[in-house]
């Protein structure tokens, strides 16, 4: 797959056929677009295009936005990558680029840097400043320039039953095994392997604490879960607790993973963790002794969990 992070710098020599979108979290009917359009770029021998933008425009056109997404940025095109797409481009999202009335979005964008030949688009879509058109405009714009429209229909989009909402909800209430049902993959957490209180040692649980750049990255909601991790080429399985630590008295949240049958430095490395199911919520214990005690139970809950994978 090539990447192109400003529209502009794509130089296809071929026509294409483009989707576009968010697609956060890159969910089962994403997926399904995407796989439609693969065929119909591989029937006519054209260019398979997703088109996505970044930062999301929210984040953007409303300052106090806080909100969340599934993936980061580099989690999307990860995704993306599997699907065996031509060419995804991610162009960026200014208040410029927000003020390009559709008919300069669709001649710049679609036609003089993508070559556009067909696009394969929502029922629902809206484009160009604020979000003043739809479909039916851009099948006019289609038949002045020279390129043809496909609608998903509402049916189509509803037969799946899944949207990004959906999995941003399930994630909020802890109930990772339904995202990653609607996902058709793990969630999974990316970041930085920090330094933290050096007690989980103490409690012969060790945790490597996990740092995550993006603030807008979506974080499960606190307790402890099953994971999963590839690390230097290796499946470890772990539980993970993220939380504020109660029992010794924190307040900033951490996302803390100790791995089973592992003894290494993760200090500094960059690892990915994949979320597998919910155990528990974080609880404030009235002892260290009564943590370790929790912690040992959810080790056995855990390992009987992967033990029943296999
Ligand atoms: C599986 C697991 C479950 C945990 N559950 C709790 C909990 O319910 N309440 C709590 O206060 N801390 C919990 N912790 C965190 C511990 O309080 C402990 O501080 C931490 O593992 C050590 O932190 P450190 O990595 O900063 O040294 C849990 C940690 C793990 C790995
Ligand atoms: N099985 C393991 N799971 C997680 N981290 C481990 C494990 N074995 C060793 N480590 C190392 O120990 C560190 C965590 O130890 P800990 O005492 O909890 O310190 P900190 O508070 O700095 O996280 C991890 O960052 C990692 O480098």
């Amino acid at each position: 797959m090539k990447c192109y992070t400003d529209a502009k710098t794509y130089d296809g020599k071929i026509p294409s056929v483009v989707t576009i979108g968010t697609f956060d979290g890159v969910h089962i009917g994403h997926k399904k677009i995407i796989e439609r359009l693969i065929e119909s770029a591989k029937r006519n021998e054209l260019e398979s295009i997703v088109l996505t933008f970044f930062p999301h425009p929210r984040m953007v056109l409303q300052q106090d936005s806080d909100i969340k997404l599934i993936n980061t940025i580099d989690e999307r095109i990860q995704i993306l990558e599997k699907t065996g797409l031509d060419t995804l481009v991610i162009h960026p999202f200014t208040k410029e680029f927000s003020r390009l009335t559709a008919g300069e979005y669709v001649q710049q964008m679609l036609i003089d840097c993508l070559n556009v030949g067909h696009v394969i688009i929502g029922y629902d879509h809206r484009f160009g400043r604020n979000r003043n058109s739809n479909i039916t405009d851009l099948a006019s714009y289609g038949i002045q320039n020279g390129f043809t429209v496909e609608e998903i229909s509402k049916q189509d989009i509803d037969d799946v039953a899944v949207s990004s909402t959906k999995i941003r909800e399930a994630l909020s209430d802890g109930d990772v095994s339904k995202a990653n049902k609607y996902l058709g993959y793990n969630f999974m957490l990316t970041g930085k392997v920090v330094k933290g209180k050096e007690l989980g040692r103490k409690l012969n649980y060790p945790t490597a604490n996990l740092d995550i750049k993006e603030s807008y990255k979506l974080i499960p909601k606190n307790g402890v879960y099953i994971v999963q991790s590839l690390i230097d080429g290796r499946t470890y399985f772990g539980m993970m607790n993220i939380g504020t630590n109660p029992t010794v008295n924190g307040t900033k949240q951490t996302i803390e993973t100790h791995f089973f049958d592992a003894s290494f430095n993760l200090y500094d490395k960059k690892i990915q963790i994949e979320m597998l199911k919910r155990v528990r919520d974080e609880k404030k214990f009235d002892s260290i002794e009564d943590l370790q005690e929790a912690m040992q139970q959810d080790e056995d809950f855990s390992r009987d969990y992967i033990n029943s994978l296999v």
